[in-house]
C-alpha cells in the first residue's frame, strides 16, 4: 500500500517537474485552460465535454512523454548521434499530431 502511494507521489511529481520546467508545457496548460473556460460558458453538452477532456489530455500526455524521451535522450548522449535525432524527432512528432488533433476536435467541439 505504501509503495502504491509513493508511486502516486512519483507521478504527481512528474507532472508537476514537467509543469514548471517545460516552456511548451507552460503554453499547452495555457491553452488548455483558457479553453476549459471558454467551454464553461459555451455550456457544452456531456459528449463534448469528453471529447474536450480527452483532446486536452493528449496533448499534456505527449508532450509530457515528449519531455521524458529527451531527459533520457540527453541523459544517454550529448553528442549528435542518428538514434538520438531519431528519438526526439518522432516524440515531437507525437506531440504535433496531438497538437493538430486538438485543432480539429476543437472546430468539432464549439463550431458543430
Ligand atoms: N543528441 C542529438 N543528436 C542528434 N540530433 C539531436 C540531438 N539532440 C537534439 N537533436 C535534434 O535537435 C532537435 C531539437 O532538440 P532539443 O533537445 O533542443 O529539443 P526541442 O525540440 O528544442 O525541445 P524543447 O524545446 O522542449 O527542449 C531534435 O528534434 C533533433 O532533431
Amino acid at each position: 500500500m505504501k509503495k502504491k502511494i509513493l508511486g502516486l507521489h512519483y507521478a504527481i511529481r512528474g507532472i508537476v517537474i514537467c509543469s514548471k520546467t517545460e516552456r511548451n508545457m507552460k503554453i499547452h496548460l495555457f491553452f488548455a485552460l483558457t479553453v476549459l473556460v471558454y467551454a464553461y460558458y459555451r455550456d457544452l453538452v456531456l459528449w463534448k465535454w469528453a471529447l474536450l477532456i480527452m483532446t486536452i489530455s493528449l496533448v499534456l500526455i505527449t508532450e509530457m512523454i515528449n519531455t521524458a524521451v529527451e531527459s533520457a535522450v540527453d541523459l544517454c548522449t550529448l553528442d549528435d548521434h542518428p538514434l538520438a535525432q531519431k528519438a526526439k524527432d518522432v516524440a515531437a512528432g507525437a506531440v504535433l499530431l496531438a497538437a493538430l488533433n486538438a485543432i480539429i476536435m476543437g472546430m468539432v467541439i464549439f463550431f458543430i
